[in-house]
């Protein structure tokens, strides 16, 4: 078991999916959001979720969703955990409460003071994933843009968490030695193109993470 944990993000197909369990992830993660290129139908969904061993975390990635799309999205990807991108604090913890699984809270950072944001989901999410801030007319993730890592420095996190945003496998390692993450999250630093997952990046982002 690896030190630093890895979410593996958008996945899609099953060669790929297949490379970030080989490589070691211990989360896959799936993305139920139409308008992005990673997005999965149910049935695509229900298949990859039938691949994935118990060891490894199957967390689903939505933007604000209603009760349909979260109930659907967690019986088709057998979801373990519900990672929710642009979501109020009543409205997640509704989520919590009728899905009784974990919560993961993005939080989007391009400032020291927007990490302060992290305080407010103690007693409803169950971890942070910091990402960098998107634009405003763009997808609120898989965008590859980073934040300053050193935003970090002295942080004292409320919560478990997971540094996103921009990773890719060459700079992962880096990225663990300047803020002692334990969790990283990645998806389009593992694609050949918008959606398009690459197994060769995906051994190499997993090997990197093992040797930090
Ligand atoms: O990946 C997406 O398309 C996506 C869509 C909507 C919300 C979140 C999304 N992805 C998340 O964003 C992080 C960072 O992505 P990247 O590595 O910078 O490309 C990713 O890990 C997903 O959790």
């Amino acid at each position: 078991m690896p030190r630093v944990a890895s979410k593996i993000c958008g996945l899609s197909t099953a060669d790929t999916l297949d490379a970030a369990i080989a490589g070691g992830a211990s989360h896959v993660g799936f993305v139920f959001f139409p308008q992005s290129p990673r997005h999965l139908t149910f049935e695509k969904a229900a298949g990859l979720a039938a691949r994935v061993p118990e060891r490894v975390g199957r967390v689903g990635v939505l933007v604000d969703p209603d009760d349909a799309l979260i109930d659907a999205a967690i019986a088709a990807g057998r979801l373990d955990a519900v990672q929710l991108h642009k979501t109020g604090r009543e409205r997640a913890a509704a989520i919590a409460g009728r899905s009784k699984l974990p919560i993961w809270i993005a939080v989007a950072v391009r400032t020291r003071a927007d990490l302060d944001q992290a305080q407010a989901w103690r007693g409803i999410a169950e971890r942070i994933v910091y990402d960098a801030k998107t634009p405003e007319d763009a997808l609120p993730g898989g965008m590859g843009l980073r934040f300053d890592w050193k935003l970090l420095d002295g942080f004292a996190h409320p919560l478990p968490w997971a540094l996103s945003g921009g990773l890719s496998p060459d700079n992962v390692g880096e990225a663990i030695g300047v803020t002692g993450a334990r969790m990283v999250d990645v998806s389009s630093g593992v694609e050949s193109a918008p959606g398009v997952k690459d197994v060769d990046k995906i051994a190499r982002f997993l090997q990197a993470v093992a040797r930090s």
